[in-house]
């Protein structure tokens, strides 16, 4: 059976990067997907904007929409304090176990729990089901024409907190215009947008932070 792209990348960073080292695998994938195969992995240089935010964020209770090849999931791994924990859903099972694989071998597995399934499914299960009480910090990656029904849903399960920071790649390329509409015109968030490139191109895309103000 022919090897899929995203069994490339793993298989590259298998070959090339230093086991239980995250930043070596972030590096690893980013030099694949700008030299060999494009893919949409956040990249370098929105990944050094969300670095930031975490780094000023200091959240404990992590979570990520569209773990894809799990990238985001090690790059935000790696700067969590110990007792941190990113939960992090995909639906696509190839991309869960190609994640999974990833996330073990750049030793952030401890911090890193992958739920599979879709997003609206699991969302509403986070409190009962994976003992979640509020999110400190959501990743937005996924479809982005899911972004505002999974954002809508997180406020009526009671996911969000005064201070809870959601954070959307994307809503300039490809774009999430429901969403943006929604969370610049909603009082209860304070939104700051961050002009940046797609990831391993000079096409312009933008990420979003969201302050839930409660
Ligand atoms: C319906 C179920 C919803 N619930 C769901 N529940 C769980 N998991 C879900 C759900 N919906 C989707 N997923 C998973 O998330 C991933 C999907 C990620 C999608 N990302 C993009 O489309 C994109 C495009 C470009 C781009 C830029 C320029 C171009 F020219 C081309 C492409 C750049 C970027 O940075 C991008 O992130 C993964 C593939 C998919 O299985
Ligand atoms: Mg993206």
């Amino acid at each position: 059976m022919a090897q899929s792209k995203e069994e490339r990348i793993l298989n590259f960073v298998l070959q090339n990067a230093i086991k239980g080292d995250p930043q070596s695998v972030v590096d690893t994938i980013d030099k694949y997907c700008s030299q060999k195969e494009w893919a949409m992995n956040v990249g370098d240089e929105k990944g050094l904007i969300l670095d930031k935010i975490l780094e000023e964020t200091k959240p404990s209770a992590l979570l990520e929409l569209g773990t894809y090849c799990g990238y985001s999931a090690v790059r935000i791994a790696r700067l969590l304090k110990p007792s941190a924990c990113l939960l992090t859903i995909e639906f696509n099972p190839d991309f869960a176990a190609i994640a999974k694989q990833m996330i073990e071998f750049a030793g952030v597995q401890d911090k890193v729990k992958i739920l599979e399934g879709p997003s609206e499914t699991i969302i509403p299960q986070l409190k009962k089901k994976h003992e979640v009480d509020t999110l400190d910090f959501v990743f937005l990656d996924h479809w982005k024409d899911r972004y505002l029904p999974d954002t809508i849903l997180l406020l009526e399960h009671g996911l969000l907190r005064k201070g809870s920071v959601i954070l959307a790649d994307n809503v300039v390329c490809p774009g999430a215009p429901d969403f943006i509409k929604y969370i610049r015109n909603n009082n209860s968030f304070e939104c700051t947008n961050y002009p940046s490139h797609v990831e391993y191109m000079k096409v312009k895309d933008a990420m979003e932070k969201a302050v839930f103000l409660g």
